[in-house]
């Protein structure tokens, strides 16, 4: 497994965080947000450095935060979205950006790299973190997703339907990364980035 000690570096800052700052449980950390996501995620991203999934592009701070994102989302789907998990701009949250649903959007037609991105994802390349081109890929995805979502409203408004439940990127997320894990086989023509970091 790669960046044995990485993670356990990690895994011992979360712990002494969460003792020395929220009593040695994350639900303090949830009931502090007051049934915001936005809070709830800000917090994490301040209180626990191992969070910061900031990066730059063109000149810009970009911030992915993956890993702070789907602690959201998990805790929101763990507690149903009710109770200290009825956060009400859950909707703000946006996909995680790891490698694995670039991957399925583009099997599925929803993202195309380019030729040459493509060459070099083939041959196995590494990305550094903050690459030009994996910051790319990262934004892109999360941008895609953030359409696939508008469509999906669009259609349903369009039908008048009520929608079963809520539509977000975080569902779709969920729904997308189910897929790939899947559908492993039947995307093995197509490549993924690799980046090693301890941010996704
Ligand atoms: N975008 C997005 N990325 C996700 C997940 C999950 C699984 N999530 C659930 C599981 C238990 C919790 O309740 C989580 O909700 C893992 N990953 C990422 O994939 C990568 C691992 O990939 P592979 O090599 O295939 O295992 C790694 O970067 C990991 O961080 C997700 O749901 N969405």
């Amino acid at each position: 497994m790669p960046l044995m000690e990485d993670r356990h570096r990690v895994l011992n800052e979360a712990g002494r965080i969460l003792l020395e700052k929220f009593g040695g449980s994350f639900l303090n950390c949830v009931r502090k947000s007051e049934k915001s996501a936005q809070k709830l995620l800000h917090l994490i991203v301040e209180s626990f450095p191992s969070y910061r999934d900031v990066t730059e592009f063109e000149g810009k701070s970009v911030s992915f935060y993956k890993r702070a994102q789907i602690l959201v989302a998990d805790t929101w789907s763990v507690l149903e979205g009710q109770g200290d998990g009825c956060f009400a701009d859950i909707a703000s949250i946006t996909m995680f950006a790891d490698y694995r649903l670039p991957q399925v959007l583009a099997h599925l037609g929803a993202l195309k790299y380019s030729d040459e991105l493509l060459k070099k994802l083939c041959r196995g390349e590494m990305l550094s973190y903050g690459d030009k081109q994996e910051v790319e890929i990262r934004g892109c995805s999360l941008w895609c997703v953030e359409l696939i979502r508008d469509c999906l409203l669009e259609l349903i408004e369009k039908k008048s339907e009520k929608p079963n439940g809520e539509i977000n990127s975080i569902l779709l997320d969920y729904y997308l990364w189910d897929y790939a894990r899947d559908h492993r086989d039947d995307m093995k023509g197509i490549p993924f980035h690799r980046t090693r970091c301890i941010y996704y």
